[in-house]
């Protein structure tokens, strides 16, 4: 682990906490929907959201209704499938910044790939499509290659590896730009920003963090460009405990 450092105190009345879901608050699993955050952690993050006046934010790959699902009853603002969805007001409407009609020939090709390898699975999350190998890492090059071919010549749809998935969705928009985003806006507009996040995808918000002075905290020991480390999600657990005292 390179320049591994625990982040200093929170400060919940000048700081505004954005915080990636899968790997960060929930353990990564093999079902994607069997998710679940670690018993009594719920209510800690709740006082936290307090504390910070509502300054704090999921930023996630998830779609904003699941993570709804795993965190009720918080109510939050999010951005979900990596910014293409947004909500700004906790219990408000999500908004969608594109439409998915554009991946209609990607999720037939998709389909295709997962009836020819039933141990891949596909998580269609409308604006976004996830090819899921956790339990049959031997097909990551069959899942790759497959999306790739899937968008060739498609300039308007992005390919994003994660944690054992590969994801296609419209192009423009990453956690670092969504943050960014949410960041003109109360109650984040004038906080000092920090971000915690265990994949490569959090790692455009983290540049973003740094870029504003804040908080960039990489969750595990992979390669980041994080100034700050937590071990797992337990530690990130007694991170947020510790804030809130
Ligand atoms: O941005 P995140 O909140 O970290 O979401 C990223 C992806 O999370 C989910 O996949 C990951 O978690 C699954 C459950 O633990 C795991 O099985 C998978 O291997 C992980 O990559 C979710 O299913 C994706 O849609 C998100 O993009």
């Amino acid at each position: 682990m390179t320049r591994a450092h625990e982040p200093p105190p929170i400060d919940p009345a000048s700081h505004a906490i954005f915080l990636d879901f899968d790997g960060t608050l929930a353990e990564l699993v093999d079902d994607p929907d069997a998710v679940a955050l670690p018993e009594g952690t719920l209510d800690p993050l709740i006082a936290l959201q307090r504390a910070c006046g509502g300054a704090l934010a999921i930023v996630s790959g998830r779609k904003v209704s699941d993570l709804d699902r795993f965190l009720a009853p918080l109510s939050f603002a999010a951005a979900g499938v990596h910014g293409l969805e947004r909500r700004v007001e906790p219990g408000g409407e999500t908004t969608r910044l594109m439409t998915a009609d554009e991946l209609d020939p990607v999720r037939e090709a998709l389909n295709g790939l997962v009836e020819e390898n039933p141990r891949l699975q596909l998580e269609d999350k409308g604006l976004a499509l996830v090819v899921h190998y956790r339990t049959a890492p031997d097909l990551k090059d069959t899942a790759r290659s497959a999306v790739k071919h899937a968008v060739k010549d498609r300039d308007d749809l992005l390919v994003m590896d994660g944690d054992n998935i590969v994801e296609v969705h419209p192009a423009g928009m990453n956690k670092g730009r969504a943050l960014a985003a949410m960041m003109e806006d109360a109650p984040f507009k004038g906080r000092i920003p920090v971000y915690a996040g265990d994949d490569t995808t959090d790692e455009y918000a983290l540049e973003e963090v740094k870029r504003r002075g804040g908080i960039s905290i990489k969750v595990g020991s992979r390669n980041s460009a994080a100034e700050y480390r937590l071990a797992d999600v337990e530690a990130v657990h007694r991170w947020i405990a510790e804030t809130i005292g």
